[in-house]
């Protein structure tokens, strides 16, 4: 039987077999890394060195479409970006359609794909709970099948890969403010838990592609990140809020409405996603902004911003929601030199006019 393992002329199988034999003669013990595969051939070819190419997933949704802006401005990016459109829009990338640096793919991360890149900017999952809680056996085959060909993507092709994951692997923390070396407290069996715990998951095979095949790995886990271009019926608060406020709605705070979470701007999310991707560190590295609000002082705020005369009322909330969440971002601070820059008061008018326009209500 094992003889006829050897036979097949499969790569995955040889790297198997191989791992196996090797595992024996350490006594069973943990393989750890390996050096990175080589990368083609095509890489070393002189058309293909002036250029890095980027794999962006999720590119066309709204943290990733704001990185593949980043990414355009340096005229050594290639940029290839593969999306399935189910809460991203080609809309986002319009500025990009047709730039001779620039590829777009409708494609579904959960079936393999084959391109010849550098880098992989891993998103592609839907972010908002009502979205990723409408279909979560899909969204757990995103997290999980499309992590795994993202990985065998890398692994083939020698890229850097870089998964975004998220606060929510804390669950309802118990620790706070959160610190990478926290394991979470996370429901296995909740509504939420095709997210998180699909993320947990994302995280693992991460760690085990690094450790067993040397891929180079980083992992960003983001706190709630707002901006323009959110969908405007997109569910996440601040967007509910911002649409409300905009179409003189009453905002609608889910009980108790003493939850807690800290809101990051989008150009501080990409400026630390690609100092994490270009610098030495592997993570998991908290991306966020500190600045603490509850969902009512954020109603508040967002009130006295935008429309004062509108009303703030309480409605149900949903099953799990966390209490309280706070990124603690000493690591981002000393590995990579990052800290937002801009507070909540000052991205709210940034984003507000991305709406208003796309409400079609202007300022009085
Ligand atoms: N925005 C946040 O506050 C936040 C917080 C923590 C983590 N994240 C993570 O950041 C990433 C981007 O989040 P976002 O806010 O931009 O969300 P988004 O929903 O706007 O973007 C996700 C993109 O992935 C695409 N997608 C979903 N499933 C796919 C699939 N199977 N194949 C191909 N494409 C697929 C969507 O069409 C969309 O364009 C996600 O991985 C999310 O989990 C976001
Ligand atoms: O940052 C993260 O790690 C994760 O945060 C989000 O999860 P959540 O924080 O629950 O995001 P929202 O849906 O925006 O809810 C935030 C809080 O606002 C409250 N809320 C939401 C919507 C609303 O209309 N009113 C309201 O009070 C919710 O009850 C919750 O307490 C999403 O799951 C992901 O985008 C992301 O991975």
């Amino acid at each position: 039987m094992v003889n006829l393992i050897y036979l097949l002329p499969n790569p995955e199988t040889e790297v198997l077999v191989a791992g196996m034999a090797k595992e024996e003669s350490t006594g069973g013990k943990n393989i750890t890394s390996k050096p990175p595969p080589e990368p083609s051939p095509l890489r070393r070819a002189k058309f293909f060195k002036a250029n890095m190419r980027i794999l962006v997933t999720g590119g066309a949704g709204f943290i990733g479409s704001h990185l593949v802006d980043k990414l355009m401005e340096n005229d050594e990016n290639m940029v290839i970006v593969v999306d399935n459109y189910f809460t991203g829009s080609k809309d986002n990338l319009r500025q990009w359609n047709g730039h001779p640096r620039f590829e777009l793919i409708r494609h579904d991360i959960t079936k393999p794909l084959l391109v010849e890149v550098d880098m992989i900017y891993h998103l592609a999952c839907p972010a908002s709970p009502i979205f990723y809680k409408y279909n979560a056996v899909k969204t757990l085959k995103t997290n999980v099948i499309g992590t795994l060909n993202m990985l065998g993507l890398a692994k083939r092709v020698g890229a850097r890969i870089l998964l975004t994951s998220t606060s929510e692997v804390y669950g309802d923390p118990l620790v706070h403010p959160q610190t990478e070396d926290y394991w979470g407290n996370v429901n296995p069996i909740g509504v939420r838990s095709c997210y998180d715990e699909g993320k947990r998951v994302a995280e693992t095979l991460m760690f085990d592609y690094h450790r067993q095949h040397g891929i180079e790995i980083r992992v960003a886990r983001i706190f709630n990140t707002y901006g323009p271009r959110m969908n405007i019926d997109d569910g996440r608060v601040v967007s509910n809020f911002l649409a409300q406020a905009i179409r003189y709605e009453p905002l609608t705070v889910q009980l108790p409405g003493t939850q807690t979470r800290s809101f990051c701007y989008v150009s501080d999310m990409v400026d630390g996603l690609i100092r994490l991707m270009e610098g030495d560190s592997t993570g998991p590295i908290n991306i966020g902004n500190p600045g603490e609000f509850t969902m009512l002082e954020l109603a508040e705020t967002v009130k006295e911003m935008i429309n004062p005369a509108i009303e703030i009322i309480k409605v149900e909330n949903t099953p799990d929601d966390p209490r309280q969440r706070k990124p603690d971002i000493t690591k981002a601070k000393e590995l990579l030199g990052w800290e937002p820059r801009i507070k909540l008061s000052d991205g709210i008018p940034l984003m507000e006019e991305d709406f208003r326009k796309r409400i079609g209500i202007p300022r009085k």
